[in-house]
């Protein structure tokens, strides 16, 4: 069954184009690993797939019409984890984990042992069990992006997106993170990741959709979305391209050089 499709979708900020006619669907069990450059769109195309701005186009979430879907209904199908990692308030972390139960309870009711079992795997999962009672604000940088990260755990959805969750994690954290969505993918629920980190996409994800200005340029497995070709024509770089332990390993390694324009003087007076 299709978790997220998304047909013909076009998205206008202001007057800028920043989405024309992207289309895809993704299933059951699938890692996806949204890429391309900065300000090619992937985060207001996640953020259009929630509804949260503006769109043209057909979005469908577990074959619903997403237009006729409620917050409440789209949150039982979609967890969000967003880019910035913004916890004002000073309530402590094991209430904002909580907060992810939200579409699974009834106004005003207490916490159910279903609820509480999410809450704690989400925040073991995301190692942030061990200071539940702290206050959220008052977490480093990393540790707010795990907490938001294991809040949309415990929402349990089929569908979780998120928005760079590996900007910001060490890199234990960054593999635990890229582990556990390919275990929730194996698992039959479906993650749809923006990353910059290319080796990470291509060692962890199952499918990497490649955006660039709005539109998609390539959507398919990570070895045949990653090349030499791609990552010179749409990034500018040179990458070393490997494989270690049965993965692939891809590190970019240099900007491409254009071919210099400025041949060496002529010595006319040499005779
Ligand atoms: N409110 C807005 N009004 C006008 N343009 C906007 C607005 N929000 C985003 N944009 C533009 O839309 C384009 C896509 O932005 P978006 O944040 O989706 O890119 P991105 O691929 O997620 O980039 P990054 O990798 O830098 O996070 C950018 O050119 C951005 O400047």
């Amino acid at each position: 069954m299709s978790l997220l499709a998304v047909s013909n979708l076009s998205v206008s900020l202001g007057r800028r184009h920043v989405l024309s006619d992207v289309s895809f669907s993704v299933g059951e069990g699938e890692f996806v690993g949204l890429i391309g450059p900065n300000g090619a769109g992937k985060s207001t195309l996640l953020r259009a797939a929630l509804g949260l701005v503006g769109s043209q186009g057909r979005i469908t979430i577990a074959g619903h019409e997403a237009a006729t879907l409620d917050v409440l209904e789209r949150a039982v199908g979609i967890a969000y984890v967003a880019q910035e990692h913004q916890i004002a308030w000073p309530i402590p972390v094991e209430a904002i984990v909580a907060l992810g139960r939200t579409p699974h309870r009834p106004r005003f009711a207490a916490l159910s042992s279903r609820d509480h079992t999410a809450i704690e795997q989400a925040m073991r999962r995301m190692e942030v069990d061990a200071f539940r009672d702290r206050a959220a604000a008052d977490l480093s940088g990393g540790e707010k992006a795990r907490v938001l990260i294991a809040r949309a755990l415990a929402q349990e959805t089929p569908l979780l997106l998120a928005d760079e969750p590996t900007a910001g994690l060490d890199p234990s954290h960054q593999i635990t993170l890229m582990r556990l969505f390919a275990d929730l993918a194996k698992q039959g629920r479906s993650v749809i990741a923006s990353l910059h980190d290319l080796g990470l996409a291509a060692r962890w994800c199952s499918r990497l959709i490649l955006l660039n200005q709005g539109r998609i340029i390539a959507d398919g497995a990570p070895d045949a979305v990653l090349t030499a070709e791609s990552l010179g024509r749409i990034y500018g770089v040179e990458a070393y391209f490997g494989m270690a332990a049965g993965r692939a390993v891809i590190q970019p390694l240099d900007l491409i050089q254009p071919p210099t324009q400025d041949q060496p003087e002529e010595d006319h007076d040499r005779t």
